[in-house]
């Protein structure tokens, strides 16, 4: 017989079970990803898919193995931005995990765009279909070991940004903004997003900040310069750098030829550079332990049962 509502609810243990299943699998996933990175910005076009992609290329460069998951369902950008479509391999057997798409032997990449079958496909779907498949994102890859899991979010603190924090526990926040104060005012909705949700910030990236000129690399500030900087040190947050707008990014993202991945050494090279070193010295490659065990947290030991205490 369906489970102890009877029918009534929809609720049945299959599903009940399911949801048990996929929650282990949510575990074991996680726990073979040492960082979990949630890009996030209060207002659109602040260059958010921009910086995932170069972080994650940034960090892949640097040796790391990388995994970049774009949860922005309704305008998913990075496989576009990549140039990645076509390169899915099939899962080996039906129950068997799906290999994210290789951008190269450090980068897996994963994106809602990479099931559509039309690019220009437009997605409508409520809340609870957005945090299904962000679960599955988790569950049903095969991300392997990982040094840093980059998940892009969608503008403004919505589903996408709730479900990550609900489903991925120890998810830390990069907050990217633009430095005119319209900007600032909504990035400070995401700030508090992540207070509400506990979610630790990493710290905040100014981008567009400043216009680097294509005749002579000078940088001349256009919608202003240095209100993130300002807004992070107001609110006692990491300031992570700031990138400066520069025409050869808008020309690599239409192209699918990432930015840091040219050989171009203009500012915005170095200042991209800047934000990668800043977020690997604030958030180095080691394991972050997921949940404590009951024994670690009645001692008041955060080590997971690691540490020298319990050898
Ligand atoms: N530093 C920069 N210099 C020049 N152009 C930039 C820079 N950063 C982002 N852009 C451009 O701005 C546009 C918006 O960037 P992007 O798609 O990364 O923003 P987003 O915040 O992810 O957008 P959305 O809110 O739609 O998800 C793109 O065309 C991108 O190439």
């Amino acid at each position: 017989m369906a489970g102890s509502c009877g029918s009534s609810c929809g609720t049945n243990e299959a599903q009940q079970a399911a949801a048990a299943q996929q929650e282990n699998a949510i575990t074991r996933s996680l726990g073979k990803i040492k960082n979990k990175i949630l890009v996030m910005s209060g207002k659109g076009g602040v260059g958010k898919s921009t910086i995932s992609v170069n972080l994650a290329l940034g960090l892949a460069a640097r040796g790391f193995q990388v995994g970049l998951m774009d949860v922005d369902i309704h305008g998913p950008d990075v496989v576009r931005m990549l140039d990645l479509k076509g390169n899915v391999e099939p899962p080996e057997t039906p129950d068997s995990l799906v290999p994210p798409l290789k951008y190269n032997d450090n980068l897996k990449v994963v994106s809602l765009e990479y099931m559509m079958r039309d690019r220009d496909e437009a997605i409508i779907w409520r809340g609870p279909l957005k945090i299904q498949a962000i679960r599955q994102f988790v569950a049903d890859m095969d991300w392997g070991e990982l040094d840093y899991l980059i998940i892009d979010a969608p503008p403004g603190t919505g589903d996408e940004p709730l479900s990550v924090a609900q489903t991925i526990p120890n998810v830390k926040a990069i907050v990217v903004t633009t430095p005119q104060k319209v900007a600032l005012a909504d990035v400070k909705k995401s700030i508090n997003f992540c207070k509400t949700v506990k979610m630790e910030i990493i710290g905040v990236v100014e981008n567009m900040s400043g216009f680097v000129c294509p005749h002579c690399n000078e940088t001349v500030d256009i919608f202003k310069s240095g209100g993130g900087e300002t807004l992070a040190r107001e609110l006692e947050l990491p300031f992570l750098g700031k990138i400066p707008m520069d025409p050869q990014v808008v020309m690599a993202g239409d192209d699918g030829k990432p930015y840091l991945s040219s050989d171009s050494d203009s500012p915005a090279t170095k200042a991209f550079g800047e934000v990668v070193s800043a977020v690997e010295t604030r958030v180095p490659p080691v394991a972050q332990p997921t949940v404590l065990k009951m024994a670690d947290t009645d001692s008041g030991c955060a080590c997971g049962g690691s540490c020298a205490s319990h050898s």
